[in-house]
Parts: structure tokens; C-alpha cells; sequence
């Protein structure tokens, strides 16, 4: 079986850096959702702002998933078709490292959550200590059109990776995103240019998106009792 979900963070810290990140929020603004377990608990606190104190607020979820958790939880929604221009994005990552390069993915949510990040002002990345890296070295999540996948799996060894395509949740054969397509999950070791491979890997034909993100402007990284806040260079 072939999954990405094997990180064990404790689930203090991820609450810690994920509420932390919703002191940047703001009445009026328009919040970029992100997926998993780590941003859920800053949907939950978002949405009892909203539902208790009044916060005015509407969300773009990343995931059908994150469009539940946030109807649950009562923040109101809208799309990117409506709001094309997100004041934040708040989301979660696999692997984080001092430069404020990510990888993400592991839900198999990373094209959404690369298009909401990309829309917003301000993209903010909430993680546990155990995602952060001195080096990513972690697979690189891939949404892969199906009719595409052999050119993908020669295109990737020749930049010296190898893949996987996921599967292991609860179907048989490979899994299938929100938007209909595989996922490669590509190993290439240590990456020492996330932003080079990322360019090389969006050329590829059928790769519909990598989960490289070189676009945040801030990451929360909580501990059990304490969260430290790195910031982009300028
Ligand atoms: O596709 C999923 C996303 O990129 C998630 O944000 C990422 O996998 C982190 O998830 P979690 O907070 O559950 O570790």
C-alpha cells in the first residue's frame, strides 16, 4: 500500500500552531481553508468565532473534505469563481524547512490548496514540530491526469525520481482526488532546490500539479507548549 499519511505530530502542537494562525484573521476578510488534521482545528476555532463573537468572515475550501468540516462548524462559504482575491490562506503541510519551502499533498488536496494559496495575499502554513526539516526529503505528492501516467513515470526518472501511484483508502486501484485524477507520490531524496524541481516537474505533460509550495509568507510551528512563528525573508 502506498500512503502518505505515516507523519505522527501530537495533536497539542498541531492545535497550538493552527490557532495561533487564526489571530490573523480578521471581520471582513475572505479565508483561504486548507486540508487536514492539522487546519481543522483552525476551521473548528474559526467557526466558533463566528457562531459565538460574531467574526464575519467567508471561507474557499481546498476539499470537499474542508467544505464539510466548514459547513459543519458554520463559517459561511464562497468560491474562488465569486472571490477570486483571498485576503489569507491558512493550510497544513507533510514537511517544512527554514526557508518556508513545503511539501504538501498527503491528503491528496495539493492542487486545490496550491490554487487557494496562490490566490491569496497572504499564505499561511500551520505544522507541527515533527513536519519541520532541516531538508525536505520527503515524496513529492503529484496529481496526474490517468491517461498520463506512463509519460509521468518516465518524466520523473529522468529527473532522477521514482514514483508510486497511491492507493490504500478503501477502493481498490489507485485513489482519486477531488478533481477526478491519480496521485504519484515521487521520491527523490534530499531536494536541495524545491523551487528548481518544482519548475521541472510542473513541465511535465498530464502533471496537473506538484506538492512543492514555495509561497509562504509565514509558518506556525507549534510544539506541545509554545509556537514559534517564522517569517519569509525580504
Ligand atoms: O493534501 C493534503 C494537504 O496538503 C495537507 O495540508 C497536508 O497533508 C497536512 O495534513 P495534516 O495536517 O493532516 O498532517
Amino acid at each position: 500500500m502506498a500512503s502518505m499519511k505515516n507523519l505522527s505530530g501530537s495533536d497539542a502542537a498541531k492545535k497550538n500552531a493552527a490557532e495561533k494562525a487564526c489571530e490573523l484573521v480578521t471581520d471582513g476578510m475572505i479565508v483561504g481553508l486548507g486540508t487536514g488534521s492539522t487546519v481543522a482545528h483552525s476551521i473548528r476555532l474559526l467557526g466558533r468565532w463566528v457562531k459565538e463573537e460574531g467574526l464575519n468572515i467567508v471561507g474557499v475550501p481546498t476539499s470537499y473534505s474542508t467544505e464539510a468540516l466548514a459547513i459543519e462548524c458554520g463559517i459561511p462559504l464562497t468560491s474562488l469563481a465569486a472571490s477570486p482575491v483571498l485576503d489569507i490562506a491558512i493550510d497544513g503541510a507533510d514537511q517544512v524547512d527554514a526557508s518556508l519551502n513545503a511539501i504538501k499533498g498527503g491528503g491528496a488536496a495539493h492542487t486545490r490548496e496550491k490554487i487557494v494559496a496562490s490566490s491569496a495575499k497572504q499564505f499561511v502554513i500551520v505544522a507541527d514540530d515533527k513536519k519541520f526539516s532541516s531538508i525536505l526529503d520527503r515524496s513529492v505528492p503529484t496529481e496526474v491526469l490517468p491517461y498520463a501516467v506512463k509519460l509521468v513515470e518516465r518524466e520523473i526518472l529522468k529527473l532522477g525520481g521514482t514514483c508510486t501511484v497511491r492507493t490504500g483508502t478503501g477502493k481498490d486501484g489507485p485513489i482519486i482526488t477531488d478533481n477526478g485524477n491519480f496521485v504519484l507520490d515521487c521520491a527523490f531524496g534530499q531536494i536541495k532546490e524545491p523551487a528548481l524541481l518544482g519548475d521541472k516537474l510542473s513541465r511535465i505533460p498530464g502533471l496537473v500539479e506538484h506538492g512543492i509550495f514555495t509561497n509562504a509568507a509565514m509558518v506556525y510551528v507549534g510544539y506541545e507548549n509554545r509556537v514559534e512563528v517564522l517569517r519569509r525573508k525580504m
